[in-house]
């Protein structure tokens, strides 16, 4: 009883206590209605996004979110092995992706590691991908109209050049004599001096002195003198290595934002230009003495070859400022790329024991060879008969170069004259034919053609391939514009002025290219009866292809080759254990943290050879 009394009661109270409130909260609610509608469609249409942008990622390989694009899967590779994420996505889309950056940034491009893709970029349509203005123009402080950021005209002067400057028997004298010098009288006594007080030594460090000297030499006819023994800090090695990482950041940095930062002289840019500084110092005063004592000098550096030149009416054919360039480039191009493949040729070699064995082997064979002849010499030094016989360190460095290359990405553009937009004629009733310079899939075609699918009058115009020519049939006839777009053997379609990116790294390991232990270090891969067999350079792209193949590539093989011999012959090199080995995000393979090795002589305990 109690209880209904009360629960009546209650119930009175409660129906009171609403009609007293009913007005007031029906306001209320009403008030409230245009909120909560906008609240619902935030989030209904939030979902959408997000369902929208994560079926992308199956279309697309990666979540493309409105207004950022795919840039917060790129901030979240960045946070752990790039290159590692890079190859990861590119497996997962067969080899190429697309990724979109940000709106209104220049952060859009294709990523391929597709060797077909790689023959067409570097060989076939080479003259339609260039360096491009946006490249050139972002390194340009540091490298001027040299030859690594040059296009026509500009590149191919500087590439004939310094090509029959390569190819010359003078200059491989001059760089294998230099080498000599580098490796027996500086690099041997630095190691001897680790051996001798136990201590670690950061190897990576040690190599990249050696070949920073060596291409100053080979560059400048100077020899810096970086390698010797306590590793002194030369400053014209700080200021190029500080211009060349200055320069990196602008990469990474929208290009209005490093002009401005340029023009006030702050931050990054007071970096690069005080650096700049400190390189043209040294250059200029290498040419200018250089240009002293030309008479007087029976020089081979690519300095002198190139003051030497003359134009048609007897003048200098180059300025300084653009002999300072070419010097340059040279360095950049041969400094740190064999240093740092000489390291994870190292380091692969310590987790390899039996390719280390085998490596040994080669070299006490030709040793043998050279004492059964009855030359003995004190102290050996690899002649260039010798270290071109040695096949299967040449076979372990290439193998080295696969899984590490030390250009791990890199860039080209389309160049904007390339699409072509032409007005075609198409009679009425009859089939339509242009010639196109590539259509070898149906998606091309459709591609090359996009307005002919739907034309103006509405009538349908199928595109069908037919070797070289696209054909289609028009309803009502009438011109039509056609653009030409670039297209990928793979399909990608490249609109103008797309970035590619090839990625190296990546290439290596993929299992379509190199199969199921592509992830193994395995250097018998490159040898066939024994003998070392070169890849394609578009499958093995380490020293990229086609026109623009590494100049320095022979001479990188036989110093990386006559270094390496020089030390194993000598010393067991093992990694200090525990030191962390991983790649470094840089425009080259460096090893983040160096390579902290112990050395031990040969001859001292060795368990091995
Ligand atoms: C393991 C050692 C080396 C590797 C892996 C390597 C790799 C490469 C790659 C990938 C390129 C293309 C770069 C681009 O166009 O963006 C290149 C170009 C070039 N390399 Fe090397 N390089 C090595 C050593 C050297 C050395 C020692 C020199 C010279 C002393 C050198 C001179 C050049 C030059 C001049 C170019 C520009 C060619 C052109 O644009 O026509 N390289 N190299």
């Amino acid at each position: 009883m109690t209880m209904s009394g009360s629960g009546a009661m209650d119930t009175a109270a409660s129906r009171n206590a609403t009609a007293a409130a009913a007005p007031g909260a029906a306001g209320g609610l009403a008030g409230l209605m245009p909120e909560v509608q906008t609240l619902e469609l935030l989030v209904a249409v939030s979902i959408f996004v997000a369902i929208h942008s994560l079926r992308q990622r199956r279309a697309q390989g990666l979540p493309a979110w409105p207004l950022v694009g795919m840039l917060p899967s790129l901030l979240l590779g960045l946070r752990g092995d790039m290159y590692e994420w890079i190859t990861g996505v590119l497996r997962a889309r067969g080899g190429t992706f697309t990724f979109r950056g940000p709106w209104l940034t220049n952060l859009h491009c294709v990523v391929t590691a597709d060797p077909r893709n790689l023959e067409h970029l570097l060989k076939t349509r080479f003259g339609s991908f260039p360096k491009g203005p946006y490249f050139r123009d972002t390194v340009r402080d540091l490298l001027g109209d040299g030859i690594f950021g040059a296009d026509d005209e500009v590149w191919r002067r500087q590439r004939k050049a310094a090509s029959l400057e390569f190819h010359s028997a003078e200059f491989r004298a001059f760089t294998a004599s230099s080498l000599v010098e580098l490796v027996h009288r500086r690099l041997l006594p630095v190691l001897a001096d680790a051996e001798a007080a136990g201590a670690a030594v950061d190897l990576q460090d040690v190599l990249l002195r050696l070949t920073f000297d060596n291409v100053c030499m080979i560059a400048f006819g100077v020899d810096p003198g970086c390698l010797r023994p306590g590793l002194p800090e030369i400053p014209f090695a700080r200021a190029f290595e500080d211009a060349t990482e200055a320069t990196i950041v602008r990469f990474l940095t929208p290009t209005a934002v490093w002009r401005a930062m340029r023009a006030l002289g702050v931050g990054n840019e007071r970096v690069l230009q005080r650096s700049l500084a400190g390189v043209d110092e040294f250059a200029y005063d290498v040419i200018r003495r250089r240009k002293e004592e030309l008479d007087a000098g029976r020089r081979s550096d690519l300095l002198t070859v190139f003051t030497k030149m003359r134009d048609e009416d007897g003048r200098p054919a180059y300025s300084d400022k653009f002999l300072r360039d070419i010097c340059v480039n040279f360095i950049l191009a041969g400094r740190d790329t064999s240093s740092v493949a000489l390291a994870w040729f190292f380091w692969l070699l310590g987790n390899n024991p039996a390719v280390e064995d085998r490596v040994l082997e080669e070299i006490e064979g030709i040793v043998a060879a050279r004492k059964a002849q009855g030359e003995v010499e004190e102290e050996l030094v690899f002649q260039p008969e010798e270290v071109k016989r040695m096949e299967y360190l040449h076979a372990a460095l290439s193998e080295a170069l696969r899984l590490y290359p030390s250009v791990p990405v890199d860039h080209k553009e389309l160049a904007l004259e390339t699409l072509q937009r032409q007005k075609h004629k198409v009679a009425a009733g009859k089939l339509g034919t242009i010639q196109t310079r590539q259509a070898d899939s149906a998606s091309h075609l459709h591609n090359i053609c996009p307005e002919a699918a739907t034309t103006s009058s509405g009538n349908v115009a199928w595109p069908m391939a037919m070797g070289n020519w696209a054909l289609w049939r028009e309803g009502d006839g009438g011109e039509q514009n056609v653009v030409e777009d670039e297209v990928f053997p793979d399909g990608t379609v490249l609109r103008k002025g797309t970035k590619v990116i090839y990625a190296m790294y990546a290439m290596g390991r993929m299992e379509s290219i190199w199969g199921d232990d592509c992830r193994e270090y395995r250097p018998e891969r490159w040898l066939r009866d024994g003998r070392f067999t070169s890849e394609s350079a578009y499958k093995f792209t380490a020293f990229n292809g086609g026109p623009r193949l590494c100049l320095g590539k022979d001479f990188a093989y036989y110093q990386m080759k006559f270094a390496a011999a020089s030390i194993l012959r000598r010393y067991r090199v093992r990694v200090v254990e525990g030191h962390p080995v991983a790649p470094k995000m840089a425009l080259t393979m460096y090893m983040k943290h160096g390579l902290k090795v112990t050395l031990a002589k040969r001859d001292k305990g060795s368990s091995r050879l």
